[in-house]
């Protein structure tokens, strides 16, 4: 396979990657399907590469979906040689019977090899129709601002994103493809009008623009002011943040918010996990119910895939879902394995536990509690019951069962985000060991 003399929307792609700043010595990586934009794209950007002086790779993912998946990869390994660009294929196993369907489980198991890539930019062939579709596809399952974004032209990141042929309309891809007479796959599933995206694009959009001819660069600039308006709200909820008293929140200062803030702080929240926010409906019920119970009252919602939390006065997220922690015997190991993080046992001279007393005991192992579980905190005081314990240090119900108890010979010696047993404590200039528990 020949590469074509004249590479095809090259001051398009020039100007996109002097935009985003794409500089000498950079790795660009070409998310490369063989389909004609990133076609287009992968021969844009070979040619452009003395220019810029950036490193070209591509990366094909290969389904395994489609009877023709094995001669697309080929396809792409051809044109890559041609180039002399180098391809890496990954194959990836797509999720059967997954919920929002076989489409979306394969662009899942796609961005996430993808994303994984070690290269400062990742390149993808999308351009102004695919926003267009993008956003009417999610207006139609009712979005909020964010999901109205669409998608950015550049991202940054580690690899960064880029999608240099998003100024451009999918006609002009295929006809510069046409002129440069280039080779390309077609992808049997993109005709397919069981999937809701394609029947956009084959029956909607052209009467969309039979009727508004302008439609698709109307429905890109809208999705910039949505993108725009996003950022608002972000910075408006990282001020509100700021103001509740930082991640975990100052509940009645969370519940002094109007709703519509109160949601959006909330929503920003989850976001940080790097989960999707939970579904409108639910987040108002988890507003209702803050709002009907006391301040000071124990509540644990179910929030998408975390919990919403709070807890004498404080609101806060975690992960809804936690690995159950294994008990284990101390054999003098600096880190011991505790759930979804793990206990730290660290020599500190004068702190924590003492060293020698731990030495002495027959079996120190780390566990959670049991029934009749107390300490003494400080020798000369009453022992507390682990429930006591637990009220006065302020740990949540739900947290209990989880906390990492180090037993010694059969006495709780240590207990995390309460405290050493006082009898067990590293006198001033003894060998000690800190236990600090670390949650996931
Ligand atoms: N199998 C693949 N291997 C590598 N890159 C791919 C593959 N499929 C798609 N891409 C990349 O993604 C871009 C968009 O492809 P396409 O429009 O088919 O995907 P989409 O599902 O609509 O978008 P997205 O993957 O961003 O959700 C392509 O131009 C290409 O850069």
């Amino acid at each position: 396979m020949r590469p074509p003399a004249c590479a095809p929307l090259q001051d398009e792609l020039a100007a996109a990657l002097r935009a985003a700043a794409v500089f000498p010595g950079a790795t660009l990586c070409c998310a490369f399907s063989g389909g004609v934009d990133s076609s287009v794209l992968l021969h844009g950007l070979a040619a452009l590469r003395g220019t810029f002086g950036f490193r070209l790779e591509a990366a094909h993912v290969h389904h395994g979906l489609s009877p023709h998946a094995d001669a697309w990869a080929t396809h792409c390994m051809a044109v890559c040689a041609a180039l002399a660009v180098p391809l890496r294929v990954f194959r990836v196993e797509v999720e059967r019977g997954a919920p929002d369907g076989l489409e979306a489980a394969a662009r899942r198991a796609r961005h996430a090899v993808l994303g994984s890539l070690a290269c400062d930019w990742l390149v993808f062939g999308h351009h102004q129709d695919d926003q267009a579709e993008t956003l009417l596809f999610r207006l139609l399952r009712g979005t909020g601002v964010r999901g109205a974004a669409a998608m950015a032209e550049h991202e940054a990141g580690r690899p960064g994103v880029l999608r240099p042929l998003f100024g451009v309309r999918r006609e002009r891809i295929e006809s510069a493809a046409r002129a440069a007479g280039l080779a390309w796959v077609e992808d049997e599933s993109n005709a397919r009008l069981a999937h809701a995206r394609n029947r956009l694009r084959h029956r909607v959009l052209p009467v969309l623009e039979a009727a508004f001819p302008a439609a698709v660069p109307a429905l890109v600039r809208a999705a910039e002011n949505f993108r725009e308006a996003d950022g608002l709200l972000d910075e408006l909820a990282a001020l509100d943040e700021a103001t509740c008293g930082g991640r975990v929140l100052r509940l009645e200062a969370v519940l002094a918010l109007p709703s519509a803030r109160l949601r959006n702080l909330l929503r920003w929240q989850v976001r940080r996990f790097g989960v999707l926010p939970p579904v409108r409906a639910r987040l108002l019920e988890v507003e209702r119910q803050l709002r009907e119970a006391a301040v000071q009252a124990p509540l644990r919602m179910a929030f998408g895939d975390l919990a919403c939390c709070a807890y004498r006065g404080r609101l806060w997220l975690e992960p809804a879902e936690t690995a159950a922690p294994q008990a284990c015997a101390w054999r003098g190991e600096p880190v011991l394995p505790w759930g979804d993080g793990e206990v730290l046992l660290r020599p500190a001279e004068g702190l924590g536990l003492s060293a020698a007393a731990l030495q002495g005991a027959a079996s120190v192992r780390l566990r959670c509690r049991w029934p009749g579980l107390a300490m003494r905190l400080e020798a000369g005081r009453p022992r507390r019951a682990f429930k006591q314990l637990c009220q006065e240090a302020g740990v949540p119900p739900w947290l209990r069962g989880r906390l990492p108890v180090l037993e010694a010979d059969g006495e709780a010696v240590w207990i995390g985000g309460i405290g050493c047993a006082g009898a067990w404590r590293a006198g001033h200039g003894e060998a000690g060991v800190e236990p600090l528990w670390r949650s996931g």
